[in-house]
Order: C-alpha cells, then structure tokens, then sequence
C-alpha cells in the first residue's frame, strides 16, 4: 500500500525542466538491502531518488522502481558517473549499466566529484554533454564543484550545469558555493543535510525542535528547504523516512532560520572537493 505523496515543490531548472525539491537518499544504503529500504520509500511516498554508480545500488533502485507499479513518469532518478569513469570510453559504458540498472532512463545525471587535480573539469562536461545528446539522459549537472571549476566550464564555453549538488548542513552552510551557483542560474542541492546524524546531539536544535514541537530532523529539513535548496535525506527506518517528507505544514520564522545558519563552524560531514581523489 502506497500512502499518498505529500505536495513537494517544483524547483525549476535551467534547461527547461523541474525537479522536485524532496527526495530519498542512497549512499550507505547496502546493495542487500536496497530494493527493501527503496520499496519503503516509495510506500512512504517518496517518488524522487538519488543513488550513485559509486554506492554500488542502482540495481537494487531499479528493481524497486519496476517492482513497484509507479508510472515511470511520476518518478525522479538522478544517479551519478564514478570518478574512475571520466574517460570518454568508460563513461559511455558506465552510462549504459546505470541505463540498464534503472530501467532505461535517467532524469538526472551527475558528474560526482571534480578531480581537478588531475584532470580538465572542462573534459568530463563535454562528455556529459555528449550523453545527454544520444542517451535516454534528460538533465546533466554537477556535484562537489568549487567556484572555480564552474568558472572553467564557462571559459571552455560550455554549457551551464543545471544542479550542483553539494555538502551543506548547519555546521557546513557552504554559502560561498551556494552564491556561486545562484550566479550562474545553478540548482543547489544539498549533501548529507543531517551532517549524517550529529545535528542529533546538538543541544541548540534540540531546544529549537521543542519549541516548534517538530523532530529535529524536520527542522533542519525545513531550513535546507527554505534555503530553496533540493534535499533527499537518507534513511532506513520506514517511521523516519515517513517523519522525513512531513515538512510541508510548519515555517520557520527568520529568527529560526538565522539561529541554524549560526551554528555553522566549517566542520564538514565529508570529503573536501580540492582534495578527494578516491577512485573505486
Ligand atoms: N554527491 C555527494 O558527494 C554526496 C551525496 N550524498 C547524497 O545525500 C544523501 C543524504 O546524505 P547522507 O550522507 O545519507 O546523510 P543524512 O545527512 O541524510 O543523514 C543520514 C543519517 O541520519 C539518520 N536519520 C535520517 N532521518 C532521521 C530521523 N528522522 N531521525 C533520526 N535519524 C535520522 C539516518 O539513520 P537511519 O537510516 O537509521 O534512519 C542516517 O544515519 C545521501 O544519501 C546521498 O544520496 C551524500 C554524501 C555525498
Ligand atoms: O556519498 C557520496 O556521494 C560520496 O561521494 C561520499 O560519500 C564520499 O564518497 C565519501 O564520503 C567517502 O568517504
């Protein structure tokens, strides 16, 4: 049984199309367990995913897709191309498995972490460029690029990327990359929104969640989101991920929003982008 799919806003992006602003999240989600944890999902009323050739589950996603009885068109999948695939040769080929893994078509499709240390950021995009002109590939962005390595997209003459997705939570708001891409007319969608757990030990939001009577979770959901920044948080937990979508009845006065903006202290959940190299 499907519950119905709360009303998630469209954010429109700068090819034409619109993404919905909720989704679910992937990474650490093992491939044995996919297909349940996104069945869950989907019965909790998510309908917009986010999984990675790096996480090793697309096929567990497609499964849960086709599984599922969704009409294809009610669905978002973005996935995204590994960092040892920038290649032209291996980024067609791993273009196609993930095709293949999620069931034909890809909405969304990223190039998952710059690698300008060894590599000309301006290489990969033209290959992605190409993938979004012959495959079943609809929208192609960004994920993890610095100012710098957008602006070497616009001075190869390139086209602009429609999201760049990016850590950003209240210990790590990433403003300077945030300015950057609302700039260019770039989406912003933010990585590990709960700092992959510690904002539950936090005392402030703690304090804050009681006087809105909201979970922390939900508050610091709802900050990402009147960031006007697309979010997809992770769980397992078919009560959490129900808890997760439920964002869309409450408002945080600005006063609230500037008190979780505050906590920011540059702590990062993850890699630093001008020095992740890992290729798997
Ligand atoms: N492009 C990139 O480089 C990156 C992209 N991402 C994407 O962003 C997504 C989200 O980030 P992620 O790193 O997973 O971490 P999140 O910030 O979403 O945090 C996930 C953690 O929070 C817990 N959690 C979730 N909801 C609740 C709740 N309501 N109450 C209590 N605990 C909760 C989960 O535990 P439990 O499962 O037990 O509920 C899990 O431990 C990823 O899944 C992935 O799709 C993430 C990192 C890097
Ligand atoms: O989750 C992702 O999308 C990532 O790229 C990161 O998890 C990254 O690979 C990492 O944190 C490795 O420790």
């Amino acid at each position: 049984m499907t519950a119905p799919t709360p009303q998630i806003p469209l954010i429109d992006l700068n090819d034409g199309r619109a993404i919905p602003q909720l989704g679910f999240g992937t990474y650490q989600v093992p491939p044995a367990d996919t297909e349940k944890v996104v069945t869950a999902a989907l019965e909790a009323g998510y309908r917009h995913f986010d999984t990675a050739q790096m996480y090793g589950n697309e096929d567990g996603v497609g499964r849960a897709i086709a599984a599922s009885g969704v009409p294809r068109e009610e669905l978002w999948l973005t996935t995204k191309l590994n960092n040892s695939f920038h290649e032209r040769s291996a980024a067609l080929e791993a273009t196609e498995r993930s095709l293949e893994a999620l069931g034909g078509r890809i909405d969304l499709y990223l190039v998952h972490w710059p690698l300008a240390m060894h590599d000309d950021v301006a290489r990969v995009w033209e290959v992605m460029e190409e993938v979004r002109s012959d495959h079943p590939v609809d929208s192609i962005g960004v994920s993890n690029f610095t100012p710098a390595n957008l602006a070497r997209l616009s001075e190869a003459g390139l086209s602009t990327p429609t999201v760049n997705q990016i850590e950003s939570n209240p210990y790590f708001v990433n403003d300077a990359v945030r300015a950057a891409c609302a700039d260019r007319g770039i989406a912003v969608e933010a990585w590990s929104p709960l700092a992959q757990g510690a904002v539950f030990d936090d005392p402030q939001l703690t304090a804050l969640s009681e006087q809105v009577d909201r979970s922390v979770s939900q508050v610091v959901l709802r900050w990402v989101l009147q960031r006007g920044d697309i979010v997809f948080p992770k769980s397992s937990n078919p009560e959490r991920m129900r808890q997760n979508l439920e964002l869309f009845d409450f408002e945080l006065t600005d006063e609230q929003m500037a008190s979780i903006s505050a906590l920011h202290n540059g702590t990062r959940s993850g890699p630093d982008p001008d020095t992740f190299d890992w290729r798997g």
